[in-house]
């Protein structure tokens, strides 16, 4: 039991060390000076997606770090920004800098500024005029990078870490393909694992096509049911953006016709390629017909094997990194707490309330049942708390997100529903609640916190049952620049056959409760009582709001 106690000292981010891995999430301008990278292959210790020993890319030649130095004048764009690159030197060098890695043949160049892509890429002048409306001045350089490679029509794998501007990286070259006033019906795709990612991929591109007459569809139940009634309408929309179940579900039924499509997006790649999504993936792809069919990936992780699977599906692909694979931003403080038994975690979440904290917060747990009993635990500690997860209807779930985003709520509840791409600004803090069950959901549910620059926390409780998984965070955390005591180092890593198991299910934990287990049962079922009429009553205002529209 000591052993534990000694945990609870947790492990603290080391700002200083890791300061240059704030670039790769940075727009272009703050990276420009940052020091060249040190680490192009994971050390084998880290290795906990069996990367280990990959080959450092081509592109990247070594730049004398005194060439690289920052200084204020790093936040004004330079003359030479909208020039194109006149040697292969001048690219390797750049792509140094930006800590970019590069694979494949004959890849084109990166832009080293948005005006670039009309000057050298034929964008038309609308893009840079709305990119400079929404506040995007620069480009990020996985922005930089992937941008030229997909407008080139090549496949590609983009990995790079949360909050580094992915969307509108593959958003940017689906609005170079689809300018024209074809109507031919979809001509790219978009797929991503849950609605609200949809719906926030959505809103980015409605931002982004200001003013021009490209057509975007954001397939939901009733959109779907519409074009089925009415075929011509599908010929308007040039882009769709959905969920796999939901397009499947439309392809089957023939109310979506992907002959045209010649651009597919799969965001959250390593997700949509997992078993749940794989045969969706699978029709979808099948059901895109026309020759030429243009695959991008993307992700902040990826798996080698994920990565060896869509490159069978993929022609000649071009693969990106981003700073060092299936790390965390230096932006994010990260921090481990051991809480003894399972009610260790609502007296340390108390204390944390009680002493004052910094909204807004995201927690996360591993189930519905423990998200409604965290939920009835806070709700009277007077904070605006409210928990979302697959049973909430839609409109609840679209409400509650609009009331995180707004700042009427402070906490937020949640499962793995939440933890991919939803880009909610200036989270502050991240709760892991219950211990992540895989290194990959550990990544993107802090990768909340940290976005675009901005700073941010992330807290992970542990028990001494979490104990023999505490390494596959812990090597997260190390990967991305955390100093972690030397001690935690030596814990063994989990067995393959405890890693499956942990991504399986999760662990069996005692129920998030204050109060005695008997009365605690009592009081569960007297909740899901309540619930279930609440629940009813919701279907049916929700079903009469339809039938009065
Ligand atoms: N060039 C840019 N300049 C400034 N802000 C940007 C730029 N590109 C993207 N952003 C902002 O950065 C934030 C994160 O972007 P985005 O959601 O695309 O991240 P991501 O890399 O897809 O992350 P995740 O892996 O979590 O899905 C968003 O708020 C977005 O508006």
């Amino acid at each position: 039991m000591d052993f534990f106690k000694i945990l609870g000292a947790g492990a603290k981010f080391n700002k200083e060390r890791f300061k240059e891995d704030i670039s790769v999430f940075r727009p272009a301008q703050d990276a420009e000076h940052q020091p060249a990278p040190v680490v192009d292959t994971v050390p084998k210790e880290l290795d906990f997606f069996g990367d280990h020993g990959r080959k450092k890319p081509a592109q990247a030649s070594a730049v004398p770090a005194s060439q690289l130095s920052g200084s204020a004048s790093q936040f004004i764009a330079k003359e030479d920004d909208h020039a194109p690159f006149k040697s292969e030197a001048e690219v390797a060098a750049f792509l140094k800098r930006h800590r970019i890695k590069v694979w494949g043949t004959d890849v084109p160049h990166p832009i080293k500024s948005f005006e670039m892509l009309c000057k050298e890429h034929g964008f038309q002048p609308f893009v840079l005029r709305n990119l400079t409306k929404f506040g995007f001045a620069q480009p990020t350089p996985i922005q930089m990078q992937a941008v030229p490679v997909a407008i080139h029509r090549r496949d590609l794998i983009a990995n790079a870490p949360t909050g580094s501007g992915k969307t509108l990286a593959f958003l940017l070259s689906i609005l170079h393909q689809v300018h024209s006033e074809e109507k031919q019906g979809f001509r790219a795709v978009v797929v991503s694992p849950t609605r609200e990612l949809a719906t926030q991929i959505y809103n980015h591109l409605q931002n982004l096509t200001t003013g021009r007459r490209v057509r975007v569809c954001l397939m939901t139940k009733a959109s779907a049911a519409q074009q089925a009634q009415d075929p011509a309408l599908r010929q308007k929309f040039d882009i769709l953006v959905t969920t796999p179940l939901r397009l499947v579900h439309a392809i089957q039924s023939g109310e979506a016709d992907l002959a045209h499509v010649r651009t597919l997006v799969l965001d959250e790649a390593d997700n949509l390629m997992e078993a749940g999504f794989l045969e969706q993936v699978d029709e979808i792809l099948a059901a895109c017909t026309a020759p030429g069919l243009q695959i991008s990936l993307f992700s902040a992780t990826m798996p080698s094997n994920v990565e060896q699977m869509a490159k069978t599906i993929m022609k000649d692909p071009v693969r990106i990194i981003v700073g060092t694979q299936n790390t965390v931003t230096e932006a994010i403080d990260q921090k481990l707490v051991f809480v003894g038994q399972e009610e260790g975690k609502l007296i340390e979440l108390r204390n944390m309330i009680a002493g004052g904290f910094k909204p807004p917060c995201l927690i996360f747990v591993q189930s519905i049942e423990r998200a409604k009993e965290l939920f009835h635990e806070l709700v009277y500690e007077g904070i605006n708390v409210e928990a979302i997860h697959s049973e909430r209807t839609q409109v609840q779930r679209n409400r509650i997100v609009q009331k995180f985003r707004s700042g009427e709520l402070w906490v937020l509840i949640c499962t793995e529903l939440m933890a991919r791409g939803i880009d909610f600004k200036g989270v502050n803090l991240v709760i892991n609640y219950d211990f992540p069950q895989t290194a990959q959901s550990y990544i993107h549910r802090i990768g909340r916190t940290g976005r675009a620059g901005r700073p941010g926390k992330a807290i992970t409780y542990f028990t001494k049952d979490d104990a023999p998984h505490l390494k596959t965070v812990v090597n997260v955390m190390r990967a991305s620049g955390c100093d972690v005591p030397e001690w935690m180092l030596k814990l063994r890593n989990p067995s393959k056959r405890d890693k499956k198991k942990a991504k399986r299910a999760p662990a069996a934990r005692d129920a998030i409760s204050t109060v005695p287990a008997y009365d605690a049962k009592r009081q569960k079922h007297k909740r899901q009582i309540v619930e279930q009429s609440k629940a009813k009553k919701q279907r049916l205002a929700e079903a009469q709001d339809a039938a009065d529209h």
